[in-house]
């Protein structure tokens, strides 16, 4: 038996102590700081840019453990520390109807229980939550019921006032997909834990992806395989959510290995500085790549830059303007676009925008790595009827 995912709640880091993506999130990325929690080991700062939400966890020193055996909360509330101190996108929080039924279930699958129901309450409710740990390297998933909790963000966090957002960016985004680096010939592994746990279902990417061997990118100096799951239950729940996130699509999750023809690409070096697998990259949903692009790298968001040629190309640069968009336009910021001829089987068409031809497109942009280690970065993406990554 699963816990079944009503939604993403949060995405969560754990930082070390002066690491600068607090400041990077509200000054480059533009987040709003909304929710702080501090205490003498640990200082905890929710971020909120449209429906997409950061927790990031700040270490000041080593985190006490997750229970003293005492009555008292544990120092870090809804998270438990990650023992291999790199900077880290470390746990994706999901809320779950029943914290309780859903952490005893997963510990009975055999799942590793790094905390298990805790419940926390302060005047705006309470919440329950437990912690598990994912198959993926140091990936953690926080389950957590607040159904019955009022305030902007979770039970012992001073909500920070600020003017209502008003960003022109902000509207509209969430979190589109998260992707995971894998060590080779992991991702069958990866795939059935994610089913037998959460419920998840592995989706086609697009017509080149195989059930057996999954999309797979080899040429032009990129080796990858790529392979999509998702969770199933929220299309149904989510229309019994209050409206803010009646229309909020669900977040897709891909897992990335690398292929070794081409030579070490960006998955390898994940997996070498972060010293293992985990969350390599999230890509942020924005309905104006262009708008938000220019936004970001006006206050100093690098982004990662194709080869000129990549615009150069006649077919490319043909691609391009079909889909309505100016070549040098998209160079100026490094933009890429992907077109989908039709659809595939089985798949998702998340953030569809009634687009009426048969050719969809993808707009997308990666940042260059937001840590010193060189591994976690962000993706802008803009979905044109397209469904790929
Ligand atoms: O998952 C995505 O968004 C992709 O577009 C595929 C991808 C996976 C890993 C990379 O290092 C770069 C691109």
């Amino acid at each position: 038996m699963a816990a079944s995912v009503r939604r993403l709640n949060h995405v969560a880091f754990q930082i070390a102590r002066g690491d600068r993506l607090p400041s990077t999130l509200t000054d480059r990325f533009k987040f709003d700081l909304f929710a702080s929690r501090m205490t003498d080991s640990v200082r905890q700062l929710a971020f909120r840019k449209g429906a997409a939400v950061f927790l990031v966890n700040e270490l000041q020193r080593a985190v006490p453990p997750v229970s003293d055996g005492t009555e008292n909360l544990p120092d870090l509330l809804y998270d438990a520390p990650v023992p291999h101190a790199v900077n880290t996108a470390c746990n994706a929080c999901f809320e779950v109807d029943n914290v309780e039924g859903s952490c005893k279930r997963l510990q009975e699958n055999g799942c590793h229980v790094l905390v298990p129901p805790l419940e926390v309450e302060d005047q705006r409710g309470k919440v329950v939550y437990c912690v598990v740990k994912s198959i993926v390297g140091n990936v953690r998933h926080t389950l957590l019921d607040r159904t019955r909790y009022t305030g902007d963000f979770l039970p012992g966090f001073q909500s920070i006032s600020s003017e209502e957002t008003k960003k022109e960016d902000s509207a509209g985004t969430f979190f589109d997909h998260i992707t995971y680096a894998s060590p080779r010939k992991s991702t069958g592994q990866v795939l059935r834990w994610y089913e037998k746990n959460f419920d998840f279902k592995r989706f086609l990417i697009n017509r080149h992806d195989s059930a057996d061997d999954g999309f797979v990118i080899n040429g032009d100096g990129m080796g990858l395989r790529l392979t999509a799951m998702q969770y199933w239950q929220c299309s149904k729940v989510s229309l019994t959510l209050p409206s803010v996130e009646k229309d909020e699509p669900d977040c897709k999750f891909v897992v990335a290995e690398s292929l070794p023809e081409q030579g070490k690409n960006q998955v390898d070096t994940f997996l070498e500085h972060h010293q293992g697998a985990g969350i390599q990259h999230i890509a942020l949903y924005t309905n104006d790549i262009l708008c938000t692009s220019r936004i970001l790298m006006e206050s100093g968001v690098q982004f990662v830059s194709p080869p000129p040629t990549y615009y150069s190309q006649f077919e490319k640069a043909q691609e391009i303007q079909t889909a309505g968009y100016d070549p040098h336009l998209l160079s100026k910021f490094g933009i890429l676009l992907d077109t989908e001829e039709e659809h595939a089987k089985n798949v998702f068409h998340v953030g569809s925008q009634n687009v009426k031809d048969t050719q969809r497109h993808l707009l997308q942009i990666f940042t260059k790595p937001i840590f010193p280690e060189n591994t976690f970065f962000l993706e802008l993406i803009q979905r044109r009827g397209a469904s790929g990554f």
